[in-house]
């Protein structure tokens, strides 16, 4: 494989050169091995473990790789920030297999760039860690997702409230561009470059539009965005994941989850769940991340309006129905996910009322979203849970197993369906916190390692599984998380 930076070919203004500033002593503290070799690039493969840490702390530079640091702009808490861009990140080139741009590598934490405003660059050694292991959970689970290489541990402290160690994280992202970043060019009222941008998103991720042209080419462009939210956020539904921070700075044109700063799992299901310090209003709580993921399309599409249409009221008039048709689209894939959750083959206009019902049973009792949902597939399987899941259910029960009735399938086809979209693990808070502060305290990565190796098989039980799907003694009820800066 190739690797070089396809994004230097938009030209200046998009990004700012910058090499990443070096650390003291990088050591390899996680590495990504089955990624590694996926991504293919005969330096890295034929790098020892401190050559590895040279090139991913950015001490080193990977062949072929040019630093620059993007651009972009941003929406954040729904109020806008003409000028954001990589304070503390560095693209380092992408994968190509020599006829289209590939995966983005990207070290984060790697100090400061024309982006940094008061920042000092740097990442922590924990958000790290978290990022590191949310995402491959994320990827497991079968989530789009970006996914990290390698943690780095740098030897130099960064100071938040309290001295911490440092890290760089590297990043593997079908790509970097966010809304954010359209948006930075359209605040300039620049719509060459957002045109540009556009072009460019084409060619990475959706190769199928290449041949339209003009407005019905980012027409085409914005409904396939459109569709990569829905299926995203339809996926962070079913595996019960909460965000956090879905500003359109953090918000993927590919459509991957990317920045796991103040993201968590709820437990307890409830749609109002907020665990994030900073969200008070609790914009992204979990039940809020669809009308969430809508918003920040509608700002990508206010950004197209010039290359739509001359005239902005006819440019409106055809984007406005391909924003609003995310409704539906998400409803749809919505009701069908919870449907599958619960068995059903599909879900239909009558199921909706039926599936509405049973998950405000599992609000008003407080029952635990993943643990139920493991249990009801189990239920088939065992007399016993199916004993127990009635009596905690109560009579909606019984409702439910009259609608599986009409299904055509044995109860062990059924159950084999259910657990396709209903894991055994997650990477729960209580955990990923107990994690980070072992690896912290003893140095060593051996406790994310062991939590890895659960997370990575999230439908099978594995022996080491039962220790990390206990919930935690207060329900979260206390639990914060934090912008990972
Ligand atoms: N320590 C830091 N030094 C400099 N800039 C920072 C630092 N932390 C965050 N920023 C910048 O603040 C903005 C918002 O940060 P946010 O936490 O959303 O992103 P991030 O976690 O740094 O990165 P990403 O979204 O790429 O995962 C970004 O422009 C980011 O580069
Ligand atoms: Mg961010």
């Amino acid at each position: 494989m190739e690797f070089q930076n396809s994004y230097l070919d938009l030209g200046e203004g998009f990004y700012q050169t910058a090499d990443p500033e070096p650390v003291r002593s990088p050591e390899l503290f996680l590495w990504n091995h089955g990624l590694a070799q996926s991504l293919n690039i005969a330096a890295v493969n034929d790098a020892g473990e401190s050559a590895r840490a040279q090139f991913f702390s950015g001490n080193a530079k990977l062949p072929g790789a040019r630093p620059i640091a993007l651009a972009y702009a941003g929406h954040q808490f729904g109020h806008f920030n003409p000028q954001l861009g990589d304070g503390r990140a560095h693209l380092l080139g992408d994968v190509s297999d020599g006829t289209c741009p590939g995966q983005d590598i990207q070290l984060k934490g790697s100090g400061k760039t024309a982006f940094s405003r008061g920042g000092d660059g740097r990442c922590a050694l924990g958000p790290a860690i978290r990022e590191f292991v949310m995402s491959e959970a994320m990827a497991a689970l079968g989530v789009p997702t970006t996914r990290c290489l390698a943690v780095v541990t740098t030897g130099e402290t960064v100071y938040r409230e309290t001295p911490l160690p440092g890290a760089v994280v590297t990043r593997v992202a079908a790509s970097h561009l966010r809304v954010g970043s359209f948006e930075y060019f359209a605040a300039r009222n620049q719509y060459d470059s957002v045109q540009k941008l556009c072009d460019y998103a084409i060619r990475k991720h959706y190769p199928g539009l290449n041949d339209l042209e003009g407005a019905e080419r980012y027409l085409a462009f914005l409904a396939a965005a459109v569709e990569k939210q829905v299926r995203l956020v339809c996926e962070w539904m079913r595996v019960g994941f909460i965000h956090g921070v879905m500003n359109t700075d953090n918000t993927a044109i590919s459509g991957e989850t990317i920045d796991f700063g103040p993201c968590a799992m709820i437990g307890a299901y409830s749609p109002n769940t907020v665990f994030s310090s900073i969200d008070t209003q609790g914009r992204y709580r979990f039940g809020h991340q669809p009308n969430i993921a809508q918003w920040n399309l509608a700002r990508l599409a206010e950004t197209l309006i010039p290359l739509v249409d001359d005239d902005a009221n006819r440019a409106i008039e055809k984007i406005t129905p391909i924003v609003m048709a995310y409704t539906d689209q998400f409803q749809k894939a919505y009701w069908n996910m919870i449907a599958q959750k619960y068995g059903l083959r599909e879900c239909t206009e009558d199921d909706i009322a039926l599936l509405t019902e049973g998950l405000d049973v599992l609000k008003a009792k407080g029952m635990d979203y993943t643990n139920t949902f493991d249990l009801l597939t189990r239920s088939f399987e065992s007399v016993a849970i199916a004993s127990e899941m009635k009596s905690e259910i109560g009579p909606w029960y019984m409702k439910w197993q009259d609608r599986l009735a009409q299904e055509t399938d044995e109860g062990a086809q059924i159950a084999e369906r259910m657990r396709k979209h209903n894991p055994v693990v997650i990477p729960r808070n209580h955990h990923m916190e107990q994690v980070i502060a072992e690896c912290i305290e003893s140095g060593s990565p051996e406790a994310a390692l062991r939590f890895l190796a659960v997370l990575r098989d999230p439908y099978q039980v594995l022996p080491e599984t039962k220790a990390y799907q206990d919930i935690p003694g207060d329900g979260d009820r206390y639990y914060q998380t934090f912008c990972g800066t």
